[in-house]
């Protein structure tokens, strides 16, 4: 059991509610174009000239906020960790999501949906890296993206179980958050795989990636939906 989990009473086989994982939803051969341009620090700006001139720097942010993580952000919009919440990006100073990892990891993603993804964000995970416990911020839309790249680590999903003992919301006071126990899911995105949160499983589970004993990358997309 992983530090993540300790809180958990009761894990549960089924996933959340608009929660799709999807295996080899990308080849391990634009993996390796996205790592080797990670590891040069440049992006290509374009798929179809992917040794061109046209790079962009990757604009790598790293701090106690993230745990350590190494992040990247890309887009209209980003999670701003410095005041702990999601903005919008001055247009002056937005990065453009580069059109390598567009063109290649969106080209499927337009379809019937129409959902519209205006932000971008690399998680690199070194092995005694995790992500807490979080709901992605409200201001963000409801269809959530993520691709994930090397070491294969659970993804952590929970929701509250319901008190029956209704003393706190009688009072309409909120019950701490000690006080709750948990349903627990674990989910398995491989490397190359993709998964969408959705629905409940967007808005009403939390979700988190433990540590492991290897690197790994997740590439995050996700569209505008704005203060509430
Ligand atoms: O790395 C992952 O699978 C999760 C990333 C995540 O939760 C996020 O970017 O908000
Ligand atoms: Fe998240």
């Amino acid at each position: 059991m992983t530090n993540l989990e300790q809180d958990a009473t009761q894990f549960i086989d089924a996933q959340p509610s608009g929660f799709h994982l999807v295996h080899n939803a990308v080849s391990n051969e634009t993996w390796e174009v996205i790592q080797r341009w990670l590891s040069s620090n440049m992006l290509p700006s374009s798929a179809n000239e992917p040794s061109n001139l046209m790079c962009v720097p990757i604009p790598w942010e790293t701090g106690e906020q993230m745990q350590g993580r190494v992040i990247a952000q890309f887009g209209s919009c980003k999670y701003d960790y410095t005041v702990d919440d999601a903005v919008l990006c001055d247009q002056s100073t937005t990065i453009q999501i580069p059109s390598y990892i567009r063109e290649t990891l969106l080209e499927n993603e337009g379809g019937d949906d129409e959902e519209h993804y205006t932000q971008c964000i690399i998680n690199v995970y070194e092995a005694n890296n995790e992500i807490p416990w979080h709901l992605d911020h409200k201001n963000f839309g409801d269809k959530v993206l993520v691709y994930t790249f090397g070491e294969e680590r659970p993804l952590l999903l929970r929701k509250p179980i319901p008190h029956n003992d209704d003393t706190f919301g009688s009072i309409g006071l909120q019950q701490p958050e000690e006080e709750y126990t948990f349903h627990i899911s674990r989910v398995y995105p491989r490397h190359c795989s993709k998964y969408i949160l959705q629905g409940s499983a967007r808005n009403e589970w939390e979700h988190s990636v433990p540590s492991g004993s290897g690197k790994r990358v997740s590439i995050t997309f996700r569209s505008w939906r704005g203060a509430k």
